[in-house]
């Protein structure tokens, strides 16, 4: 609760398939001035986030998909690459990023790891992300993977080094946050540097 802030109107502007609403709200400013204002907000539900690795070959398990907002702001075929994610609909979010770890990439994990969560994008969209990393081994594939035909999706998947991934990042081939974030938590945690305080 935030005293400082008082929610006055929200009203939905769209509806369609997410929500779209505007919101009024009085702000007391830090200089105790009270200012009326009045904001766009996504609702987007929440997400999940996993990085898959494999601990001796020392490679990521990646996906490439057609995002159409991405294709919209200049990313020239549309294709991004990135970790395995998925909205929280139904169950917590382990359960649904397992879940999603199974339809998109066709590995079986058991043992995931929260690593952090974090809001996507918190000026304009509500949506927080759970972020978390699991270990796989070639005996839990069990499915293709690919994402759901019912859903419409059609997901390539990659594996590639840790190194070539990194790679990737900073040549501009891997272009999303989330992906970013756990392939430098992995860099920083996970590949063998030596105990971090954090
Ligand atoms: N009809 C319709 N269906 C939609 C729409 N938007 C999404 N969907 C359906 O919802 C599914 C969402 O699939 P998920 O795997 O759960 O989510 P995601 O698209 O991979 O999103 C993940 O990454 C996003 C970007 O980082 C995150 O924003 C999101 O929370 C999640 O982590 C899509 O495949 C599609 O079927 C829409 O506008 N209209
Ligand atoms: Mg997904």
């Amino acid at each position: 609760m935030n005293k400082r802030v008082k929610i006055l109107k929200t009203e939905i502007l769209s509806d369609a398939y997410y929500t779209l609403k505007k919101v009024s709200f009085s702000y007391r400013r830090s200089d105790g001035k009270v200012e009326m204002v009045s904001r766009e907000v996504f609702e987007r539900g929440n997400g999940a986030a996993l990085l898959l690795y494999h601990e001796v070959k020392n490679t990521v398990i990646l996906t490439k998909q057609f995002r159409v907002p991405a294709y919209l702001n200049g990313h020239e075929s549309g294709f991004l690459i990135e970790v395995c994610a998925g909205m929280i609909d139904e169950g917590n979010p382990e359960e649904t990023i397992k879940r999603e770890a199974m339809e998109e990439t066709g590995y079986q994990v058991s043992n995931v790891r929260k690593v952090f969560e974090a809001y996507s994008s918190p000026g304009a969209v509500t949506e927080k992300m759970h972020f978390f990393v699991a270990s796989y081994e070639e005996h839990m594939k069990m499915e293709d993977g690919g994402g759901k035909d019912d859903e419409q999706e059609d997901i390539e998947l990659l594996e590639v080094s840790i190194d070539e991934a990194m790679g990737m990042v900073y040549a501009g081939e891997i272009q999303d946050v989330k992906t970013i974030l756990l392939l430098q938590h992995y860099a920083l945690k996970l590949a063998g540097s030596p105990s971090p305080k954090w």
